[in-house]
């Protein structure tokens, strides 16, 4: 065969693999051209060094949102400080940086993203950089490159070094053409939000590179989450964190979302652990690799009484945005989990009562509560 013709050969080989192009072929394109003498991706060389035995080595991209700080402490008991790396692109306030390894990251970089990835020996990549719902449909072209672009740098470094990789998707992956009440996991998913548009990309990249490059790929479809120690960072259902700020400090809070708006929601702890148990699953108890998890289902109105009766004096008010709520409107009510309760024993701890008692505790409104009772 001409020199010519074999490159061609083996470069073919190389894209394509020796067969049908199924599990067992090559690494994605990009990833070929950035480094020019891969070989396919089951023969997994870059993370030869870690038997299975080993803690992973994690690294949390967009860790200084509401999640990723708490996701960092959690894996941290369990790993050790120094096996889990936040990154973003902002800088972290003294307490964060001095509680363990935090560094730049920007997830457009993919160069840097790579050489984070090598120089650290990471095993596990939790992707978290995202711009949320409602600030996504105020910036779309950034959105788009944050959650679209930075999605595919993740997805094939992650393929590249053989990472296992978590991305959270969200109710926001559905529509107003999906299910409501319960969503399944899988049916018609429609979202009319650049963010839920991204995050079905990112279900469906995710499960192709995992069928086609064997990529360890596990997504979670995360409720609206509630944290007390960290600020939501632009979303529909942030009003569900807000309302214990305000109602501690001012007795009182201003609702952005109509009073009979029922969205799916869950305590951070329960997502946290969640998104753990996940990634620890054993391979073969996954029947699929995106699962809807759910825990609770409540309005404003309600989770209004549940705070009223912790701080009589509290009162709710209502000034609905209209972007918000028409994002709302299209999300589900709650979202069918069996199959995460099936294949790998998902069950939630925090239910309304649960979660109003634990933020407002944390909020110190115990002496409130004393003086209600
Ligand atoms: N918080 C929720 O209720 C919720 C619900 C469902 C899914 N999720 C998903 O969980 C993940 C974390 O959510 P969150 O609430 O912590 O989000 P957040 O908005 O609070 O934080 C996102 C982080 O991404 C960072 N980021 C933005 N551009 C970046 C870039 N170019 N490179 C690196 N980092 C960048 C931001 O600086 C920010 O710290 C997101 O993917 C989100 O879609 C969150
Ligand atoms: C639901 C979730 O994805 C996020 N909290 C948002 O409202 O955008």
């Amino acid at each position: 065969m001409p020199a010519v013709r074999m490159l061609q050969h083996v470069v073919g080989q190389l894209l394509l693999g020796p067969g049908c192009g199924c599990r067992t072929s090559a690494l994605p394109a990009r990833s070929l051209g950035a480094s020019p003498w891969q070989i396919p991706a089951n023969a997994n060389f870059h993370s030869a060094s870690f038997s299975e035995t080993d803690q992973p080595r994690v690294l949390i991209t967009g860790g200084l949102g509401q999640l990723g700080v708490g996701l960092a402490n959690f894996l941290r008991k369990r790993f050790g400080k120094d096996n889990v790396i936040l990154s973003d692109i902002r800088k972290p306030p003294d307490h964060i940086f001095q509680s363990g390894p935090c560094i730049y990251s920007d997830i457009l970089d993919y160069k840097n993203l790579r050489e984070i990835v090598v120089n650290n020996g990471i095993t596990w990549l939790f992707h978290y950089s995202a711009l949320l719902s409602a600030v996504g449909e105020a910036n779309v072209s950034l959105a788009k490159a944050v959650n679209i672009t930075g999605l595919h740098n993740v997805l094939d470094v992650a393929v590249e070094h053989g990472l296992r990789l978590f991305v959270p998707s969200t109710i926001g992956a559905f529509g107003p053409t999906s299910p409501q009440d319960p969503t399944p996991d899988l049916c018609v998913q429609r979202p009319r939000t650049i963010y839920g548009v991204s995050k079905v990309h990112a279900e469906l990249m995710g499960e192709y590179y995992h069928y086609r490059y064997g990529l360890d790929f596990r997504c979670l479809r995360y409720p609206g989450i509630i944290s007390a120690d960290s600020q939501p960072g632009g979303g529909t259902t942030d009003y569900a964190v807000q309302i214990f700020h305000d109602a501690v400090k001012n007795g009182k809070f201003e609702c952005n979302l109509k009073p009979s708006t029922r969205l799916p929601m869950m305590y951070i702890d329960d997502c946290l652990r969640a998104t753990l148990e996940v990634m620890e699953a054993p391979a073969e108890s996954l029947s699929m690799r995106t699962y809807n998890i759910n825990a609770m289902s409540f309005t404003p109105e309600e989770l209004a009484q549940e705070v009223h009766k912790h701080i009589p004096e509290f009162q709710i008010t209502y000034n609905v945005d209209s972007a918000r709520q028409a994002i709302a409107d299209g999300w589900p009510v709650s979202l069918d989990d069996s199959n995460a309760r099936k294949d790998w024993k998902w069950k939630h701890d925090f239910d309304l009562p649960e979660l109003v008692t634990t933020m407002l505790n944390f909020h110190g409104s115990d002496t409130r509560i004393a003086q209600a009772n």
